[in-house]
Formats: structure tokens, sequence, C-alpha cells
């Protein structure tokens, strides 16, 4: 018997993940044939979502025009996809981790192993929490992580990439076997929390990236928020990991400088940022607008990030860029105080 995968999610990355596990499960005699993905049901065009997926194998409404393995089952009940799994993927907007592990305790198999694809954070009365931790206390499973430079939309018409799964041993070795295709290339680390970070932090950098190109701002411009964004990365990294679990080398791996790339270029952050800088319309608003029932992570990550400064008294001035994202997004800050903000970087030196 092959290992039961199931995904839990299936948005924008949540589908394209589909596609790539569901071809390898397909193929693999490590794994079942048969892929279940738990889809958060809503109607579209007077239809049921998991309707729509398990008939003409397409998620029409989060990734229109690719289609899905036949293979790839969509469930609306999330205890009755997790029942028999011994392989979760969980890829939903970080917003709804809370109440979907609390759904599926008691639902989850002994021995069952679980990759996180959320790149978000949360604040805990500790202070920083991982995603991957949230899980594992929750359901009392061993977690991995999948972050890299990989919008979905690219991932999912097969245009070269990379990613980078944190872990260790046989799990980590099982889940890049699940996902590694010929045109998505997946490296190990065993800096996984620092691999995670990276996914979480790199949305915040996007929004300065949008709001740079909503400005009406060059290259130059983008290429020192890329560059401070990396620096306040590794510092933050430093001040919430214990310093000997961060490998610089992680910075460098698709986790990190590509994803930020990616990101500061092509998301969907960096674009509604734009939108914000421009219109001055609220982000709930041109979210709405703009994505279509997907969800943005940079903004709310903004925010937990400040939760978690406070919780452990360091100071916002420490994360000039991260703290001004905050600013612009949820206090009323003028977005071109976004770049003055970054005048006296503490990267600059004195
Ligand atoms: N889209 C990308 O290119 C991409 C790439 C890499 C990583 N990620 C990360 O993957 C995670 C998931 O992103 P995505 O793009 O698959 O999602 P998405 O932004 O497409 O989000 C929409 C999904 O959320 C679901 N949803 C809505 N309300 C819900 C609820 N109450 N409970 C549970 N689900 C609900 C919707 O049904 C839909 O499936 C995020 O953390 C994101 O940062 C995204
Ligand atoms: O579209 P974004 O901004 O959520 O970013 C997508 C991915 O995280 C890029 O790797």
């Amino acid at each position: 018997m092959g290992k039961q995968v199931c995904i839990i999610g299936s948005g924008n990355w949540g589908s394209a993940i589909a596609k790539l596990a569901g071809l390898n499960a397909a193929s693999n005699p490590l794994f079942e044939k048969n892929v279940n993905m738990w889809v958060y049901e809503e109607l579209v065009e007077g239809r049921k979502l998991t309707e729509i997926i398990n008939e003409d194998h397409e998620n029409v409404k989060y990734l229109p025009g690719v289609k899905l393995p036949e293979n790839v089952i969509a469930v609306p009940e999330l205890t009755d996809a997790a029942k028999d799994a011994d392989l979760f993927i969980f890829v939903i907007p970080h917003q709804f981790i809370a109440r979907t592990v609390a759904t599926m305790k008691g639902h989850v198999k002994e021995g069952a192993a679980a990759i996180s694809l959320i790149k978000g954070i949360n604040i805990t009365d500790s202070g920083l929490g991982l995603i991957s931790d949230e899980i594992r206390t929750a359901l009392g499973i061993d977690v991995s992580v999948l972050m890299g430079a990989n919008i979905a939309n690219e991932v999912a018409r097969d245009q070269f990439c990379e990613s980078t799964v944190g872990g260790f041993g046989e799990n980590a070795k099982t889940f890049k076997a699940l996902f590694q295709r010929p045109t998505f290339r997946v490296s190990i680390s065993e800096d996984p929390k620092t691999v995670e970070l990276c996914g979480a932090l790199k949305n915040i950098v996007a929004c300065g990236a949008g709001f740079c190109d909503g400005l009406g701002l060059g290259d130059n411009t983008k290429a020192a928020i890329i560059r401070l964004g990396l620096m306040e990365m590794m510092d933050f990294c430093k001040v919430f990991l214990s310093e000997g679990e961060v490998k610089n080398q992680t910075f460098m791996e698709s986790c990190g400088v590509a994803d930020l790339i990616t990101t500061c270029y092509g998301g969907r952050n960096r674009k509604v940022s734009e939108a914000f800088a421009k219109t001055g319309k609220s982000l709930d608003e041109l979210e709405k607008e703009m994505l279509n029932g997907q969800k943005l992570q940079g903004p709310e990550t903004a925010r937990e990030l400040q939760g978690v400064l406070t919780n452990k008294k360091i100071s916002p001035e420490r994360f000039p860029l991260f703290t001004s994202v905050f600013k612009c997004c949820y206090e009323g800050a003028p977005v071109p105080d976004f770049l003055k903000a970054l005048e006296n970087h503490p990267a600059h030196g004195n």
C-alpha cells in the first residue's frame, strides 16, 4: 500500500501543487494513486466547486485554464478528506489555519506526517508562532515546510523553477519525491524554521515593492527595497530563532533571495500594494476587487510582526521596512513616507 496524500486547501497555490502531487502520485508506487483535496465549498455560477473539479478537472475559480489530474479528488468535508491520510499538505491562507486544525483534531491517523506550504506567522503568548508549530502542536505529527520562488500560475504551467523543503530525514525525502518534477526542482534544507520565516517575511517586503511601483519609482529603488528587506529578514530570523539555528546559506536558497525577487516583481502582495499606493482605496476593498477570492498575506503578517516585536520588547525601529509597511497599511501613514523611513536604515551603518 502506498501513502495516502491529502491536500488541505484548494486555492491558487493549493490547486497548482495538486497538479504536481497528483501527477507524481499516479506514477510513483510510494504513494496511493488518488489524492484527496479538501475544498472549502462554494458555488461558482450555480455549481458546487467540488463538483466542477471532480467533473471538469479544473479549479475554474482559483486556477483557471489549468487541467488537474483526474486522480485529484475534491472533498468538501474536511474530516472525510483527512481521515485515512498518511501525508498532509497544508496550503491555505494563514488566516484560516487555527480553525482548520481545530476541526481536524482527533481525525488524523497515527504516524501521519505533514508539510506546510503556508507563508505566514502568528502571535502566541510567548511571542512568535510558526504555522508549522501550530499544526504540530494541534495534531501531534511531524511537520516539514515547502517554500520557494513559486508563483502558482507559473508552476501550474510547468515553467522551470526551484523550491526548498525544510525538514529532516525520511519525511523530507518523501515530500521531495511527492513534489519534484522535471520543471520543479526541490532541495532539502535542514534549517526548516529559517526556511519558513523566509516565506512569511518576504510577503511584507513585497508590499514595499508594490509601494515603489505605485509611486512610479524605478529599478534602483526596487533593488534597495529587496536588499534592505533581505537584511531585515536575516536580522529577524537571528533575533527570534536560536542564533545557531539560522544558517546564512538558507537565504541563498529558493526560499530566500529567489522568492524575494519573484514576489517583488510578480506576486499578488506587490500588485495590490501598487494599487493601494495609486488609488488610496482600502486593502480589503482592493483584495476583493482584484483577487477574486484569493487572499493577501503580507499586510496581515506586517501587523502580526509588530505584535511579536512588542511582546519581546524589541524596538520597531530596528526593522524600519517591516514597520513602515505596517504603518502605511494600518495606521494611515502616507505611502511616500515608506521611503523616508528607509533613509536612515541601520543597514547603512553610521
Ligand atoms: N498563490 C501563490 O502563488 C502562492 C505560492 C506559494 C505560496 N503561497 C502560499 O500558500 C498559501 C495558500 O495560498 P493559495 O494561493 O493557495 O490561496 P488563495 O489566496 O487562493 O486563497 C483562497 C483559498 O482560501 C479558501 N478559503 C476561503 N475561506 C476559507 C476558510 N474560512 N477556511 C479555509 N479556507 C478558506 C478559498 O476557498 C480558497 O481555496 C498562502 O500562505 C500563500 O502565501 C501562495
Ligand atoms: O502572490 P504572493 O504575493 O502571495 O506570492 C506568491 C508566492 O509566495 C511567490 O513565491
